[in-house]
């Protein structure tokens, strides 16, 4: 591929990466490795925009053995939907070509406050790469979720001037723990969903987030709870994985009332809405007459911000109703049948089974879990009765161990204790937690090596699956005949299509929703996570059992 930075654009980042579109493709680089780049090619002149129009090739590696390939394709693929991933493409970009993306980036205004020390080259732990400067840096090549792949122009649906809207969620986890080896200080992981924690500890100020990191001012008005600014969310994983249209629709609202990093909208490639981002009710008013015409937009323009975020919300929420992405990811999430506090105590089974080497039992989970080091297992069983934590649809092996089948014997057991208890509105019996707790303890420390990396490996795919973000792009159809005999579901070839109908605009016709689900950020989470998971999971201690 032949290409100049200037045909390049900032579109948006996350912790690590970066994201750059070019029409329908975007390339992904870690900003680290960008912020490397411009330091070592320090010659490179900024003030000479000629050198934004040179034109470098980016080279394709094929280099198809690679963990994260062998993750997406083997693992990603089969069990979400082929039809909800793209298959990145992997590539080499010459260091040149990343010093201009990295001062494009520097200077387009759009990097917020947050993140602005994740393009800070870290001198100190990456002093020999700076040192041995390497010439090409690695990305990914991806299609731009924001733009359709398919356009519905060859069709009988046609708008002349569409409106591409475009938004992002960061579902997170979508089920309750179950484990007995929940530590008796963290129970509250029984009655209340993992982010909902989290937003109990960040208004507590006991932790902090990257995106909103130097954001928060320190305010006391009466809108947040606490002297940090922070507002906690009402939104709740669980209803947006309820396969219930109404709590599916009352998640996506929540979401929409306070966005934090789980929700943002574009319109043709341009931020609309996010946390930090809001633009004037006139130029809401403007977006919102364009997408339903301007004869229907008899609104007051003063709401049409509130107005747009409303039709959008209910369309994506229709979309997530329709689809079967929300179920599947659930399935991948419910993978995690020890809990983040059984996931240390396996980790530190795993360590001591291969002689105290962390690196070694992180090398030996890795390829497991990648699916690297293995012929694949396409496992997509759909014997797991749903909101039960199962390893049934495990894509992964299940080892030959009296131990393993012990322990799990004992935590499905311990499972259905805690839904009859949760059902009738009661908190476990602490002495039956004791109980399990204890005697699952035992069995970890008898578990082997295979057993020990089959359950990690089960509790990082969910936890990979807790953290991918999903990109909802769709068109408002109306300028054309709205009787819609086919309705159909998104497919490899196509996206979906659905007639809509609005309440709060009266006026507005019934039109047609053309739309599209991606997943992105599904990159597999690093074994030597579970070094310090302990740390992250002794803050539950702070949180009240039930709120
Ligand atoms: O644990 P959580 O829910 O705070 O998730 C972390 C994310 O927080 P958030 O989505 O903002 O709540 C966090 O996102 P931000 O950096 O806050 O944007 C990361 O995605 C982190 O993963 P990693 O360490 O970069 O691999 C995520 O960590 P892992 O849980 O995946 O270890
Ligand atoms: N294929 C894509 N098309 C359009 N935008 C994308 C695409 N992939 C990612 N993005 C945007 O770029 C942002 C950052 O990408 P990504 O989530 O991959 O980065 P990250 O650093 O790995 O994130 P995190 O810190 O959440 O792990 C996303 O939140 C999204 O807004």
């Amino acid at each position: 591929m032949i290409t100049a930075p200037a045909d390049w654009y900032y579109f948006s980042e996350g912790g690590k990466h970066v994201i750059f579109t070019c029409r329908h493709l975007a390339l992904r680089v870690e900003k680290a490795s960008l912020a490397r780049a411009a330091a070592a090619f320090a010659r490179y002149k900024h003030s000479d925009s000629q050198q934004n129009d040179d034109r470098y090739e980016l080279l394709e590696t094929t280099d198809t053995s690679s963990p994260h390939s062998m993750f997406s394709r083997f693992i990603v693929e089969p069990n979400l939907g082929k039809c909800y991933i793209d298959a990145p493409k992997n590539l080499l970009l010459p260091e040149e070509f990343c010093s201009c993306l990295h001062y494009q980036a520097m200077s387009c205004g759009k990097i917020p406050t947050s993140r602005v020390t994740s393009w800070q080259v870290d001198t100190q732990s990456n002093k020999t790469e700076l040192l041995e400067s390497t010439t090409y840096v690695r990305a990914t090549l991806l299609r731009n979720c924001a733009q359709l792949k398919t356009q519905q122009k060859s069709m009988q649906y046609y708008s002349e001037n569409p409106i591409t809207i475009s938004v992002e969620i960061k579902p997170k986890a979508g089920y309750l723990s179950s484990s007995p080896l929940v530590l008796p200080a963290h129970r509250c992981k029984y009655y209340r969903s993992r982010y909902n924690l989290q937003q109990e500890l960040m208004e507590k100020n006991v932790v902090e987030k990257g995106w909103c990191r130097d954001q928060l001012q320190f305010v006391d008005d009466s809108t947040t709870n606490n002297q940090s600014g922070f507002k906690r969310s009402s939104y709740s994983p669980l209803d947006l994985f309820s396969r219930d249209h109404a709590r599916i629709r009352s998640a996506v609202m929540e979401l929409s009332k306070n966005m934090q990093n789980n929700f943002r909208v574009w319109c043709n490639g341009e931020k609309v809405f996010g946390e930090y981002d809001r633009l004037s009710p006139v130029e809401y008013y403007g977006l919102l007459s364009r997408m339903i015409g301007t004869k229907h937009c008899n609104v007051d323009v003063t709401d049409s911000g509130s107005i747009l975020l409303h039709l959008v919300a209910n369309v994506v929420s229709d979309i997530l109703y329709r689809e079967k992405l929300l179920d599947e990811l659930l399935e991948l999430q419910l993978l995690d049948v020890i809990d983040s506090d059984g996931a240390v105590l396996v980790y530190d089974r795993l360590v001591y089974l291969v002689n105290g080497s962390q690196s070694e039992a992180e090398l030996a989970l890795e390829q497991h879990f990648t699916a690297s080091d293995e012929a694949p297992v396409y496992n997509k069983s759909s014997n797991s009765s749903r909101q039960e934590i199962s390893l049934l649809s495990s894509p992964y092996p299940m080892p030959h161990c009296r131990h393993l089948h012990e322990l799990l014997n004992d935590i499905r057991q311990f499972q259905s204790e805690l839904q009859n208890q949760r059902a009738s509105g009661q908190s476990i019996d602490e002495s039956i937690a004791n109980k399990y707790h204890s005697d699952c303890l035992h069995h970890v420390s008898q578990l082997s090596k295979e057993s020990c990396i089959f359950l990690l490996s089960n509790w990082l795919l969910s936890l990979t699956m807790c953290d991918v973000s999903l990109f909802v792009t769709f068109e408002l159809i109306l300028s054309c005949d709205t009787d819609v005999r086919t309705e159909y579901n998104q497919s490899v070839d196509s996206g979906g299509l659905y007639a809509f109908a609005l309440d709060t605009i009266p006026s507005l016709p019934k039109a047609i929703v053309h739309y599209e689900i991606n997943v992105i950020d599904y990159d597999p989470k690093p074994a030597k996570k579970l070094r310090n998971r302990h740390g992250v999971e002794r803050l539950f201690q702070f949180c009240e059992s039930k709120r």
